[in-house]
């Protein structure tokens, strides 16, 4: 295998014969900058993965063409109903008629929306949600316990919204309640609707329903409801539609904070202490919990990346993610293995290093070090700071999103197609990743622009760098291979000079393998200048 250094601005290829040659008296940044193969990387490249398996979950994926495609979800949510208050009475030795005692209902629990940084997309988000109930009062005054609540984690760059129309919303409690009446008569009506309300001692139901005190309450229960409702009403003409919730999380949700509330718990029934009147000493029915919120809401991610990369099915865009940040995302030699858009973070410390995927050689690091020994035997580097990991701290970071493969068609939905474009639209900088031991790169990458550009004019324009992966993959036992290999990436180069670098924007070719973490270190760099830039470029049109 190869080693293609890339350094500044010229890649070279040197076939190992010639290494004991160069290797002595090298310096850096010279063609002549050559290193053997680790051994690592072989044995990896001996583990062939057992994929068979995930080829046949990612056939039936792709079978969904894309209706399953994770940056869209519509979450059916209903926050806790709350507990029913009890119906008790006080008991002690020689007082036979207690006073009431039935402790109050528990809150239902609410949900909430936090977004959080760690999570890269909406899987695992499931379609219904539904909070924990409060719990019953009990007798002795004591009340039920509030429910938990329960939250949504949803990733950065998450758009939510409440939906209401009919089509996609699911039913609406009122509807539901309709539902259950259907074809019932008055009689039958009232009674269930006051069995929805009411919690009666054992036995007095028919008892309580005729009583005077019973109808009062029941008056004065309606009328609460009526007061609620009207008033929720009044909110939503006053607010019109604008009351419906839409969140745009573009940052993770504080530490500390509980999140965005979108359906608040229900409130736990009352105890039967709370229908004491003066005149009424012994009230048997308590009230039950009221239902949750029920909400139909809206996921919609769209990625705030930092930097997209854009790429053929099998170009290594999820190798690469992996190589350069702590993300998990799916690998496999098959085309469309991402379905769903991923972001990781990339965090570079102050000597130049940047978090990998923990698996703890990087390849970098290992190239630093050689260098850095050349270094110290030609006296440029003080001995003591060798090996010195780490010094200083975290100098900057970004996000990187690893899109779904892009095909020609794309962008008239063709393969996963419309779905990921918008994810990529949200990208600041984008990088191409192409095969470099593929056949023609340039073709890929001629048809990647086109696609960004039919989609949408000017998009291509954030294209700031092409990694030709798999560098690795050269015949290094041939030295007409390793001339050709050198020819390519000359010919890619002026390619991308030609048709895709723009005035006063050039667009960098940087050699790596993402497989083998090499030549990150270069490409992470650059990722970061890149960023810098298009954030400082954002601000200033913000600012205009
Ligand atoms: N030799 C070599 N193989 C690589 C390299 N990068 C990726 N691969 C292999 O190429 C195959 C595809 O890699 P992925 O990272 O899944 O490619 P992808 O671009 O994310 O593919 P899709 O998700 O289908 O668009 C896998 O078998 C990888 O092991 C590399 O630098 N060198
Ligand atoms: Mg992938």
């Amino acid at each position: 295998m190869i080693l293609l250094e890339y350094v500044t601005h010229r890649a070279s290829v040197v076939h190992p014969a010639t290494w004991g040659r160069f290797s002595r008296h090298a310096t850096f940044g010279q063609a002549s900058d050559i290193k053997p193969w680790p051994k690592h990387a072989r044995t990896l490249a001996s583990t062939q993965p057992d994929v068979t398996k995930r080829a046949k979950a990612v056939e039936h994926k792709r079978r969904q063409q894309g209706q399953t495609f994770l940056d869209h979800l519509i979450v059916d949510v209903r926050s806790g109903k709350g507990g029913d208050g009890a119906v008790a009475f006080h008991r002690e030795k020689f007082k036979p008629n207690g006073p009431p005692s039935g402790g109050n209902g528990g809150q239902g629990g609410s949900v909430y929306i936090v977004c959080d940084s760690s999570i890269g997309s909406l899987v695992g988000i499931p379609k219904q949600i539904r909070a924990a109930k409060g719990s019953k009062g009990l007798g002795t005054y004591r009340h039920g316990k509030n429910a938990k609540d329960t939250i949504i984690r949803v990733p950065v760059g998450t758009v939510v919204r409440e939906v209401t129309d009919t089509e996609r919303r699911a039913k609406t409690k009122e509807e539901v309640l309709e539902d259950m009446l259907e074809g019932l008569d008055d009689d039958e009506k009232d009674k269930k609707l006051r069995d929805l309300r009411w919690v009666h001692y054992p036995m007095h139901t028919e008892e309580n329903e005729g009583s005077d005190f019973f109808k009062e309450a029941e008056n004065a229960l309606l009328r609460e409801e009526r007061a609620v409702e009207r008033e929720r009403k009044q909110e939503r003409q006053y607010y019109g539609d604008s009351s419906d919730l839409h969140l745009d999380l573009t940052s993770p949700t504080a530490e500390g904070s509980q999140g965005h509330l979108v359906a608040r718990g229900g409130s736990g029934g009352f105890g039967n202490p709370h229908f004491l009147t003066l005149t009424n000493r012994s009230p048997k029915w308590a009230t039950r919990g009221k239902e949750g919120d029920w909400i139909t809401l809206e996921l919609e991610l769209k990625l705030l990346a930092d930097i997209g990369l854009v790429g053929f099915p099998n170009a290594g865009k999820s190798t690469l993610l992996r190589a350069l940040t702590r993300s998990q995302a799916e690998v496999a030699p098959y085309a469309f293995t991402t379905l769903n858009p991923q972001v990781g973070t990339v965090r570079v410390w102050e000597d130049g290093e940047f978090d990998g995927d923990g698996s703890n050689v990087i390849e970098d690091s290992w190239l630093k070090r050689e260098k850095d020994r050349e270094g110290m035997d030609a006296g440029l580097i003080p001995e003591n700071k060798l090996f010195a990991s780490r010094l200083g701290g975290e100098l900057y970071r970004f996000t990187i999103a690893d899109n779904p493969g892009l095909i020609a068609g794309a962008s008239e939905n063709v393969g996963l197609g419309h779905s990921f474009l918008r994810s990529i639209e949200r990208s600041l900088a984008l990088v191409y990743v192409v095969d470099f031991s593929g056949e023609a790169p340039w073709d890929e990458l001629r048809i990647l622009k086109n696609e960004l550009e039919t989609y949408k004019a000017g998009l291509s324009r954030r294209a700031r760098m092409v990694l030709a992966n798999k560098a690795d993959k050269l015949d290094d036992s041939d030295p007409d291979a390793v001339n050709e290999a050198k020819v390519k990436l000359e010919k890619l180069k002026s390619f991308v000079d030609s048709e895709l670098s723009e005035e006063g924007v050039s667009v960098d070719v940087v050699p790596v393998s993402g497989k083998f973490k090499v030549n990150l270190e270069a490409a992470v760099e650059r990722m970061g200048r890149y960023v810098k830039e298009a954030r400082e470029m954002e601000a200033e049109t913000e600012g205009e």
